[in-house]
């Protein structure tokens, strides 16, 4: 819909922007980013005639906007830009109603209901209603960002052309105004054009992104193109890693320092370990790169503080998360630091096992029970039996792995357990074959994320037999002194 063909202009000789060609599409979220000085004002200001164009034009719907006038400029567009000085003396309820300015008729150009509905809406809609009788000049940054918003809302424009609309916002404004343009965007077709220097909120409301670099369009393209690390630091010249936001299916950049601190831990002095009847608490002195499903921490994270909770038989609680959360916070625990876990299994048979794998340090604590344990490869189970029977393993390694590598760790350690019932001939009761685990097993897998990144921790690595051979001993003794005491309490 909008159309720049071959524009030029800008300050230099040659110009900023040298025979550019854009098109953005109608009722689109359009977002231009570009590093400081690469052009984005000015092609911005070329778009809104506040600069001069030398060569080529600018078409909406076909039309030469060069050929527009002024009124039928306003009705189409309105802009937003990083200016936000206003000459007169006007309350807030003033400047935004010389948002309406375009759709006025006749000599007086009076407010009708129409205009005043308009302009009341949009003052709700951009939260600044209780400030209409204030002076805009004695409005802050960000109140005043809001205030141009309600006015340029007001036009009712086809096209909203902002420049950094959320300069002067605090993190709640810059979402409220960019759910607010998406809202309008959907129920109106407003198409937005939108200068953003944040590639994460850029990454979160932008349809099409286009990277302007020296003045050129280098790419243009869905948000994929802020998985383009390489693109980014040409762009950019910083390190950045592309991951994939929590909850929705768009990337977010993670910016990485260029100064490093580099201070080497001794493995085995960097943790301590607390068990008593109701907890274990292992807890490290620098956070570890974690892996878990744990109830508390699941996922990828870094973490100090990882526990195993003493829960009854038949424990039955609908949060059990929140329920974790306040046993930690009742032993100073912090829970936002902590992977945790529960079981039924008597703590005092945790076993913990240090050792070192050609060079490398691993410490493993598993607490087993296998009254659940099932054969996951078996048509005949049916759900879960309430009794002790649930294979927790922490085990933390001093390597550095990637993410890929994690994953690995998870197998190396599953496919280790797995052989530990194998060995032991652990069945499961309804089918009567052997267990591959329990109907609840948690795991952890901590690294210092000391040393060279182990791209690979699987069965074909010195690393991944390791881990199995640890996961291996330790699941073992734990199932053998769950099983001894299983046969004691038989015969009491
Ligand atoms: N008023 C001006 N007079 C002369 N040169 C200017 C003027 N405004 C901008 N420039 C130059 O034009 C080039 C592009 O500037 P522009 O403001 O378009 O960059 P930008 O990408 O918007 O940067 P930023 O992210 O810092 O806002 C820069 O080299 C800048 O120095």
């Amino acid at each position: 819909m909008i159309n720049l063909k071959g524009i030029s202009g800008g300050y230099a000789q040659p110009p900023t922007i040298n025979r550019l060609d854009l098109q953005i599409n109608k009722g689109e979220f359009f977002t231009l980013l570009g590093p400081n000085g690469s052009g984005k004002t000015t092609l911005f200001k070329l778009i809104t005639g506040q600069l001069l164009i030398s060569e080529g034009g600018v078409y909406i719907d076909g039309k030469n906007i060069a050929t527009l006038s002024k009124i039928e400029k306003a009705k189409l567009m309105a802009v937003l830009t990083q200016e936000n000085k206003v000459a007169f003396d006007y309350t807030v309820e003033e400047i935004v109603s010389l948002g309406r300015y375009p759709h006025q008729k006749g000599i007086l150009k009076n407010l009708t209901k129409k205009d005043l509905a308009v302009i009341e809406e949009v003052m709700e809609l951009t939260y600044i209603s209780d400030f209409r009788k204030t002076a805009f000049r004695r409005m802050s940054g960000g109140e005043k960002q809001r205030v141009l918003l309600a006015k340029a809302l007001a036009q009712e424009p086809e096209i909203l052309l902002l420049d950094e609309p959320t300069n002067h916002l605090d993190i709640k404004h810059v979402f409220q105004m960019l759910d607010l343009l998406k809202k309008r965007q959907e129920k109106f077709g407003l198409t937005v054009f939108a200068i953003l220097h944040d590639l994460n909120v850029a990454s979160l409301y932008a349809d099409r992104i286009a990277f302007l670099h020296n003045g050129n369009i280098l790419e243009v393209g869905d948000v994929g193109i802020l998985r383009k690390e390489d693109q980014l630091k040409k762009v950019y010249d910083v390190e950045l890693k592309s991951r994939a936001h929590p909850t929705l299916p768009k990337p977010q950049l993670i910016m990485t320092p260029s100064y490093t601190v580099s201070n080497t831990l001794d493995f085995n002095k960097s943790y301590r370990i607390k068990q008593t009847k109701e907890y274990i608490h292992v807890e490290f002195k620098h956070p570890l790169r974690t892996i878990s499903n744990g109830v508390i921490g699941e996922g990828i994270q870094w973490l100090k503080h990882f526990c195993n909770f003493h829960v009854t038989k038949d424990y039955n609680c609908s949060e059990p998360k929140s329920d974790l959360q306040s046993r930690m916070i009742k032993h100073s625990i912090p829970h936002e630091q902590a992977v945790g876990m529960m079981t039924a299994v008597v703590l005092e048979d945790a076993v913990f096992l240090e050792d070192e794998f050609e060079g490398i340090p691993m410490m493993a604590v598993v607490t087993a029970g296998t009254g659940n344990a099932v054969d996951i490869t078996n048509k005949s189970n049916t759900g879960a039996i309430q009794t002790v029977g649930t294979i927790n393993i922490f085990l933390f390694i001093d390597a550095h792995f990637s993410d890929g590598a994690l994953v690995n760790g998870i197998m190396s350690a599953t496919e280790a357990k797995v052989k530990a019932l194998q060995d032991l001939k652990i069945k499961d009761s309804q089918s009567n074959t052997i267990a591959t685990g329990t109907s609840t097993d948690s795991i952890l897998l901590g690294l210092t994320q000391q040393g060279e990144k182990t791209p690979y921790a699987g069965s074909g690595t010195i690393v991944g037999k390791g881990i199995g051979q640890i996961v291996y001993s330790a699941t073992k003794k734990a199932v053998k002194k769950y099983l001894q005491r299983v046969h004691e309490e038989q015969w009491l």
